[in-house]
C-alpha cells in the first residue's frame, strides 16, 4: 500500500473546486477534497510545497500516523488552510484503505445506524413572499427541513439572500471582494416576520433553519434567540462570531432556540468550551476543514457526550467529494441530526461522477468501495481557474463588519 502519487487537481465547473488524488503502488487510489473558498490556492501551495512530496514512499494505511505526522509534525498547528490540506489527505486515504477492504466507507466506520440522511434546502427570496414561494417549492420536492433567509427592506445585498431568481447557491463571485452594507436594526426587527410569515403559512410540522453569518452581538443574538422561540426552530446558525466561546453563555442564558456552530472551526479545541458548557446543540465542521474523518469523528465523539448532534456544512462551495464522504459519515455517525444540503450544478456533478442519491428529502449512500466519489480528469482539465472572492461587509457608517 505504498503511495506512489499524489497531485491536485484544480478545476471551476462553475466555482473553483481543489482536489487531491493519492495514487498507491497497486493502483488503488483516493481522492480528497482540499477546497477552501476563496483562499484556493493557499491550499495548492501548502499541499504542493509541504506536503505531497513527504506522502510519497508512505504506506497509505498508516492513516493514524500520516494525520499525525502532518498535524504534529508541521509544529504550526491548526488554522484553515492547514485543516484543508490535512483533510484533503486524510478523505483521500480514507477513500483507499475502504477501496482495499471492499467496503463502502461506511462499513469501515462501523455500519448503518440509520436508512437515511436528512437533508435541510436553502430557501430564499428577495422578500418574504419569494421565500415563502420558495419553501413551497422545497416541500413539494420532498424536503422536511428548509432554511429560511429572506431580503430585508432597506438593506440592498445580504450574502445568502440569493441575488437572483432561482439561483440556488452563493457564488464567490468577483475579481475583488464586493462590498455590502449591513443594518443589524433592520434585520432583528424583520427576521421574526419572517418566521411568523412561514409558520402561518407552512404550519408547525416542517423544520426551519437560519444562519445569521456571524453578523450579531451576544445580546443582539439573545434578543434573536427570543424572539423565534415562537416559531420553533430547529436551529439558530452562526449568530454571533465565535471565536470567544464564552458568548454563548450569555445567549444560551436568555433563550432555548438551539444553537448551531462550527462551520469555520478547523479543530476540537474550537469547541471544547462550548460543549463541556452544553452552551450549543450542533456542530458544523465539515470533514473537508475540521481534519477529515479521522479528527471529525473525535469532535462528534465528543459532542455526543453532550447531547449535541451533527449538522455538517454542506454548500456547493464543498466539493461531491466532501459531499459524499459526509453522506457515509452521516449514515454512520451514532449522534447526527441533519446535513445541509445545496445542489450542485450538472456540471460539477459531471465532472464528480458519485454514487450518493437524493431522494425525498434525504440523500441515500452509495455501495460502491470506498466513499464513492471520484474526478473525470479531462473534463475538470475543461474548467481552468478562476480567481473568485467572497463579499465583505460594512455598517451603514463605513465601519468594516462580519459578514
Ligand atoms: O452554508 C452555509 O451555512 C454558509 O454559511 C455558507 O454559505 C458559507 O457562507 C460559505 O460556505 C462560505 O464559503
Ligand atoms: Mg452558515
Amino acid at each position: 500500500m505504498k503511495i506512489s502519487d499524489a497531485y491536485l487537481i484544480v478545476s471551476s465547473p462553475g466555482r473553483n473546486f481543489v482536489t487531491l488524488k493519492i495514487v498507491t503502488e497497486s493502483g488503488t487510489y483516493g481522492i480528497g477534497d482540499a477546497t477552501l473558498n476563496g483562499r484556493e490556492m493557499a491550499v495548492v501551495a501548502y499541499l504542493e510545497e509541504h506536503v505531497l512530496p513527504a506522502l510519497i514512499g508512505r504506506d497509505a494505511s498508516r492513516i493514524e500516523d500520516i494525520w499525525h505526522y502532518l498535524y504534529r509534525g508541521a509544529y504550526w498547528r491548526r488554522g484553515p488552510v492547514t485543516m484543508a490540506a490535512i483533510s484533503a489527505v486524510d478523505l483521500a486515504l480514507w477513500d483507499i484503505k475502504a477501496k482495499a477492504a471492499d467496503m463502502p466507507l461506511y462499513q469501515l466506520l462501523g455500519g448503518k445506524s440509520r436508512e437515511r440522511v436528512m437533508t435541510y434546502a436553502h430557501c430564499t427570496g428577495r422578500d418574504i413572499e419569494g421565500c415563502l414561494a420558495e419553501v413551497e417549492r422545497h416541500i413539494a420536492l420532498g424536503y422536511r427541513a428548509v432554511r429560511v433567509q429572506a431580503g430585508v427592506p432597506g438593506i440592498a445585498t445580504i450574502y445568502g439572500v440569493a441575488k437572483r431568481e432561482g439561483e440556488r447557491y452563493e457564488p464567490a463571485d468577483a475579481e475583488l471582494p464586493a462590498e455590502h452594507v449591513w443594518s443589524t436594526e433592520k434585520y432583528l426587527n424583520h427576521v421574526p416576520k419572517l418566521f411568523a410569515a412561514v409558520r402561518e403559512r407552512f404550519g408547525d410540522d416542517i423544520h426551519l433553519l437560519h444562519d445569521v453569518h456571524h453578523r450579531l452581538t451576544p445580546i443582539e443574538a439573545a434578543r434573536l434567540g427570543k424572539a423565534v422561540e415562537p416559531y420553533h426552530l430547529f436551529w439558530l446558525e452562526d449568530c454571533v462570531p465565535a471565536e470567544n466561546q464564552e458568548s454563548f453563555r450569555l445567549i444560551r442564558q436568555h433563550t432555548t432556540t438551539p444553537l448551531a456552530v462550527g462551520e469555520v472551526f478547523n479543530s476540537i479545541h474550537d469547541y471544547r468550551e462550548l460543549l463541556e458548557n452544553q452552551w450549543i446543540d450542533y456542530i458544523r465542521t465539515p470533514l473537508s476543514h475540521g481534519g477529515g474523518i479521522t479528527h471529525v469523528r473525535r469532535i462528534a465523539d465528543l459532542a455526543g457526550l453532550y447531547h449535541v448532534r451533527t449538522g455538517f456544512h454542506g454548500p456547493t462551495d464543498l466539493s461531491p467529494v466532501c459531499l459524499g464522504a459526509a453522506v457515509h459519515f452521516d449514515t454512520w455517525v451514532p449522534n447526527f441530526g441533519i446535513q445541509e444540503h445545496m445542489p450542485h450544478t450538472p456540471e460539477t456533478d459531471a465532472v464528480f461522477p458519485h454514487d450518493y442519491r437524493f431522494e425525498d428529502g434525504h440523500f441515500l449512500v452509495g455501495e460502491s468501495p470506498g466513499h464513492g466519489v471520484d474526478i473525470d480528469e479531462s473534463r475538470a482539465a475543461q474548467y481552468p481557474y478562476k480567481r473568485a472572492s467572497l463579499p465583505v461587509n460594512r455598517l451603514e457608517d463605513g465601519t468594516l463588519w462580519h459578514w
